[in-house]
């Protein structure tokens, strides 16, 4: 029996203020609406990169996921299985992180054999001049704050990246995104979350839509940031609520909607839900100075 309880942010000394009173709102205005749930989706973001031990911005670069990561997609796998579900589809990005957790979450399924469709307009969040920069580091020179507001605030676009950075040519020289649709000209040098969810929304409306009215059980692999656009965009979470929003890696993210999209109840993260909040922090903490213990 899977422990689900409610989650959208867990920030160690006050994440339950934004972030419960949030869900507060938002569980309160599902019981007054009394809508039925039509459609399930999982959204997940991929499990732990090989960057994520160094606290490096990854971005578009193209790690491969950390041995934790392999066994967390394998565990979310595993979790999907014993819960009963059976996928139809799994969108992914381009990147070989979002893709790979895929790959091992439908083996641990026994369902290898549905399909899985990649799409830039799934890649994380372009971070710009950001990309390959020591977070700590970042947090030690310009503070926690501005850190802070480069990873999480919803309009705020860092640098763009340049033919000068270290990371410029390997992503843009690379054959993946010559199968774009948009030309490699036209691919973003740095993007804010609302820069992700203006190129993800067409796609979810006119691709991913389609396929779940189609009575299709979809998950998404995606990334941390490009999974936060999607969750704004399907929870109405404002563009303030959304600074306190995180995601874990490797825990997938269960959203019922009504026929008209609309979510009935507040999102589910599948799982444990101590390990679940201690990944969040995790995450929280890799824009600190210090780590916590
Ligand atoms: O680009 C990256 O390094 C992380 C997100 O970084 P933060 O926004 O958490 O700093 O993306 P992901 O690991 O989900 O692909």
């Amino acid at each position: 029996m899977l422990s689900m309880v409610i989650q959208i942010s867990v920030n160690s000394h006050d994440c339950t203020t934004i972030g419960t009173d949030f869900v507060t709102r938002r569980a309160a205005a599902a019981r007054q609406s009394f809508r039925m749930s039509k459609y399930k989706v999982f959204v997940m973001r991929h499990g732990e990169g090989a960057w994520t031990k160094e606290n490096r911005f990854c971005s578009w670069v193209d790690q491969r996921l950390s041995e934790d990561g392999v066994k967390e997609a394998l565990a979310c796998g595993h979790l999907l299985k014993e819960a009963g579900y059976h996928l139809d589809v799994v969108f992914t990005s381009l990147l070989s992180r979002s893709i790979h957790t895929a790959w091992l979450l439908l083996e641990a399924m026994g369902q290898e054999w549905v399909p899985v469709v990649r799409t830039w307009r799934l890649n994380e969040r372009h971070y710009g001049a950001l990309i390959g920069l020591n977070r700590a580091e970042m947090a030690l020179n310009h503070g926690e704050e501005q850190v802070k507001q480069w990873r999480r605030s919803y309009d705020l676009t860092p640098p763009p990246i340049d033919e000068s950075h270290p990371y410029f040519l390997e992503i843009y020289n690379d054959r993946r995104y010559s199968t774009c649709d948009v030309s490699k000209e036209d691919l973003p040098k740095s993007e804010s979350l609302k820069d992700v969810l203006e190129r993800l929304q067409p796609y979810w409306d006119g691709t991913i839509v389609p396929e779940i009215k189609q009575g299709k059980l979809v998950l998404i692999s995606g990334h941390g940031n490009s999974c936060r656009a999607l969750l704004k965009h399907l929870e109405g979470i404002s563009d303030a609520d959304i600074v306190n929003v995180t995601l874990p890696t490797g825990t997938p993210i269960l959203i019922e909607l009504d026929e008209n999209f609309r979510p009935t109840k507040p999102m589910q993260l599948l799982g444990d839900q101590k390990a679940i909040q201690a990944a969040i922090r995790k995450v929280e903490d890799q824009g600190k100075v210090k780590q916590r213990a």
